[in-house]
């Protein structure tokens, strides 16, 4: 339970029109798994459990990868086609399914439901579009220089995958990585957050469903064990790739884990974004991008604007526009139609947000907006204005609500400052002259730019870090390369 009492009691939670999407079993070879070591799931709103799932260790890892090794014959040698029509067959399962899966995903993980909403069709989304990529993984032909000798390329899946999961997108990240995993052609072992295994365990539900064959997905459940099935996936050599998205510390460990077995790393981790605000930018646009990055999911996405840099000449504009507009934010539920944003995941998450506030109060920053917690896993939005970058916000993710302003004077010493930090995930800026975006876009240190936006997050487009923000792209084009092998094959004798 949470350490102090929520301010939300009680609330109704919407019925599922279908129950059945509700499983409390972890998930290997298309069989429901039980046992009887446990771990409670609570609602973070209300620190209520909401049921408990099977505390999988080292041993059962090992059989699920044993299991995901043996389809992995089978899965490999099937068509493009065949890939393409279950993977869209999953996707339309998920949309019909979509308040269910929604219902599911707010009551674990907090998310308003039209957050929630919104996340079951982005999740959804990486289904379609790696269908649509499992009929395009094509090889090359390359003009060889030897008259006897023809060469060329074939793409083929690397093999059974590892895979990693936060909490704080419960369907999104784990459809980003299988999604591209089932379209190569590759198995999956999956370890969702052990705060949000529920919305997994649905999609496995549906995969059953719709005819994805017994091995190919498989999810174990874990908490009192998860260093021993990190550890089991990264060393096991049957294991060909490890997928995660979580803490940069976390990745780090997982990386060298892996590196005994040599096998084929994505790393999506944490982030410290910059958002910019020019004097010449559209100053309404800037405050409802610094919104949309700053405050989607309460604060807790890896591409959160971390760092809100605004310049001199229209700082007290924007930060009173924005106080003026956070402070009308309704915390509560996700499932009340007035909250606009919900708890964070845990007492941890909050004494973080604290500690963030209490470090920039104490050095002279000043609250415009918010500012306080309310009990249990809540806190209000905040706006924060005098910052200066001996504060803990400069150098750390906060992962929560508090948007935290400082000043600049000119473009030079901002993109100096915004690159200041190890990491590299998303960065952002507003202004309108054409010159500055293209000079400010190209360079910023980050895999990913807003230029006059706030949310950059689609399936057509790559998502991924530079420097210790991760490796590899998830989603668009490029997003099936993380999980195939270049084959090159040189045909001689002719
Ligand atoms: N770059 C991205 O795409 C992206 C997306 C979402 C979240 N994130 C980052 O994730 C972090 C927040 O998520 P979190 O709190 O769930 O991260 P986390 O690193 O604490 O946990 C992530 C996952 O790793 C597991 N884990 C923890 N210790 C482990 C160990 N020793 N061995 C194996 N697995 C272990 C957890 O159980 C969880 O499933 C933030 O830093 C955020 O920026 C990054
Ligand atoms: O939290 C990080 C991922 C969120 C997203 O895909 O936009």
């Amino acid at each position: 339970m949470s350490a102090t009492k929520s301010f939300v009691t009680s609330v109704t939670v919407p019925k599922l029109s279908d129950p059945t999407l509700f499983r409390q079993e972890a998930f290997v070879n298309n069989e429901w798994i039980s046992k009887t070591e446990t771990f409670g799931v609570e609602d973070p709103a209300t620190g209520k459990e909401i049921g408990r799932v099977p505390d999988m260790d080292a041993k059962e890892t090992r059989q699920a990868i044993e299991v995901a090794n043996g389809a992995f014959k089978t899965w490999s040698k099937t068509t493009g086609k065949q890939r393409h029509d279950l993977l869209k067959k999953w996707y339309d399962a998920i949309m019909a399914n979509q308040e269910d899966l929604a219902t599911i995903l707010t009551w674990e993980n907090g998310k308003t439901l039209a957050e929630a909403r919104g996340e079951i069709a982005y999740g959804a989304s990486f289904y379609e579009w790696f269908a649509e990529e499992a009929v395009r993984m094509y090889g090359t032909t390359i003009p060889s220089p030897m008259p006897n000798q023809r060469y060329l390329t074939i793409k083929q899946p690397v093999g059974p995958v590892g895979i990693i999961l936060p909490f704080n997108f419960p369907t999104a990240m784990l459809t980003r990585k299988v999604g591209a995993a089932l379209a190569a052609g590759c198995t999956v072992v999956i370890k969702p957050g052990a705060e949000v295994p529920y919305s997994a365990l649905a999609l496995c539900e549906l995969a059953k469903r719709v005819g994805i064959p017994a091995g190919v997905v498989n999810v174990v459940t874990s908490l009192e064990h998860v260093a021993d099935v990190g550890k089991e996936l990264c060393t096991n050599p049957d294991v060909k790739k490890i997928s995660f998205t979580g803490s940069t510390a976390v990745g780090k460990l997982l990386m060298s884990q892996s590196s005994g077995t040599m096998k084929k790393i994505s790393m999506e981790l944490g982030g410290n974004a910059p958002f910019i605000v020019f004097d010449d930018a559209d100053l309404d646009a800037a405050v409802e991008g610094a919104l949309a990055s700053k405050f989607r999911g309460t604060g807790q996405t890896c591409v959160c604007a971390n760092r809100i840099y605004v310049q001199s000449g229209v700082y007290d504009e924007f930060a009173k526009k924005l106080a003026a507009k956070v402070a009308d934010f309704k915390v509560g539920h996700g499932f009340d139609a007035n909250t606009t944003h919900g708890p964070l995941i845990n007492s941890r998450a909050v004494e973080k947000v604290q500690r963030h506030l209490d470090d920039a109060v104490s050095k002279g920053a000043k609250v415009v907006a918010g500012g306080k917690a309310l009990g249990g896993n809540f806190f209000e939005p905040t706006v924060v204005t005098g910052m200066t970058n001996d504060m803990a916000i400069a150098d750390e993710e906060t992962f929560g609500p508090i948007a935290g302003l400082f000043s600049f004077d000119t473009e030079e010493e901002i993109i100096r400052r915004a690159n200041d930090t190890p990491f590299g995930l998303a960065a952002y800026f507003y202004s309108r002259d054409v010159g500055r975006v293209w000079r400010v876009s190209e360079q910023l240190e980050s895999g990913m730019v807003g230029a006059n936006s706030g949310i950059i997050s689609s399936c057509y487009a790559p998502f991924g870090g530079v420097k210790e923000s991760g490796l590899g792209r998830e989603g668009s084009l490029h997003g099936i390369d993380d999980y195939v092998h270049i084959k090159y094959i040189n045909m001689g004798g002719l």
